[in-house]
């Protein structure tokens, strides 16, 4: 390649950052994931599940897209609700493109009204992101289409289904357009920064909420206190030991969450530990204690030390 090329290519390089904003089940998180290519944000079918700020990159020949995770905004009513919804808007402040996710089976309504809202007072440019949309037919989605070029001034607007993986590579496209005239911001191997102490903590209340969300939606939290490292020389064998406390507010979540005879605590486990092995590429050998802290979501001192 000649020095002339390598300087315009340079020149033509884009890279900064992206979030998905939307009402709680918009599909954030899945999509994310299906565009990173790789389980890094949490996803469930329940609200309000995305806790941390999570980044995935996305590494083009011409771009770079560096995907911000934020939880969604929501009416607080503890010291942990303000937190998070500070940590949306600031957010939302710090990104270069913003994508609106509106799903694709559901009518607009107040909540979409009101983040719609929201982000047009923002710098960035806001494409919106009609998702899911697998589950609609064709005369079902031009309708919502319609709705949506009705509800905002919107850059652009992208259907996308993350579960078939339709479209896809096209809002990758469209997002990349809106991003500065930059060179890379992180390593080209990087998918994700976001520590792996983090990351495992995610995977085991994730594991731990399964099957008891609609009993304890906000009231797990988990901290992962070591992860000990195989010995580089240990081979195919290496086990890498964590050792994490899973926070509950009372007693009688605790007995929620151990089960009959510790039988719920071991599938816990055992759902994490295949989840963390994929994370990390070795066999996990993973000790879980349940801990009761009492009312940790709305003392401020609990909530640093749990992360938030
Ligand atoms: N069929 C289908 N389902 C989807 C698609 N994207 C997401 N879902 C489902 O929609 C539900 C919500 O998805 P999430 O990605 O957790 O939604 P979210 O917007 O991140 O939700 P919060 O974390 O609560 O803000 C999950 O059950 C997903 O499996 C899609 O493209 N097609």
């Amino acid at each position: 390649m000649s020095r002339g090329a390598g300087r315009a290519e340079e020149q033509a390089f884009r890279a900064g950052f992206a979030c998905f904003v939307g009402r709680p089940n918009a599909g954030k998180s899945t999509l994310v994931n299906a565009i990173v290519g790789q389980k890094i944000a949490i996803t469930s079918n329940r609200p309000q599940t995305t806790r941390h700020v999570v980044r995935g990159v996305v590494h083009r020949p011409d771009a770079q897209l560096v995907f911000v995770d934020t939880p969604g905004l929501h009416r607080p009513r503890t010291v942990l609700g303000e937190r998070l919804n500070d940590l949306v808007r600031q957010t939302w402040s710090e990104v270069d493109v913003i994508g609106l996710c509106l799903p694709a089976d559901e009518e607009i309504g107040r909540g979409d009204r009101f983040i719609t809202a929201e982000i047009a007072e923002l710098k960035a440019p806001v494409v919106a992101v009609v998702t899911k949309t697998d589950l609609v037919g064709k005369a079902e989605l031009a309708e919502r289409l319609l709705a949506v070029t009705q509800l905002g001034d919107f850059a652009e607007v992208v259907p996308v289904s993350a579960v078939s993986g339709d479209q896809l590579d096209v809002l990758v496209d469209v997002l990349a357009t809106y991003l500065p005239r930059s060179p890379q911001l992180y390593p080209s191997d990087m998918i994700t920064d976001e520590p792996e102490q983090v990351l495992i903590a995610e995977l085991i209340r994730e594991a731990a909420l399964e099957g008891v969300r609609d009993e304890l939606p906000h009231s797990i939290a988990v901290l992962v206190e070591e992860i000990q490292r195989p010995d580089s020389d240990a081979g195919p064998r290496a086990v890498t030991k964590i050792y994490a406390d899973v926070y509950v507010e009372r007693q009688s979540q605790k007995a929620i969450v151990i089960g009959a005879g510790g039988s719920r605590l071991r599938d816990v486990g055992t759902r994490a530990r295949g989840e963390i092995e994929d994370l990390l590429g070795t066999r996990v050998y993973l000790d879980l204690h349940v801990r009761v802290a009492k009312d940790w979501q709305r003392d401020p001192r609990q909530l640093r030390r749990l992360g938030f």
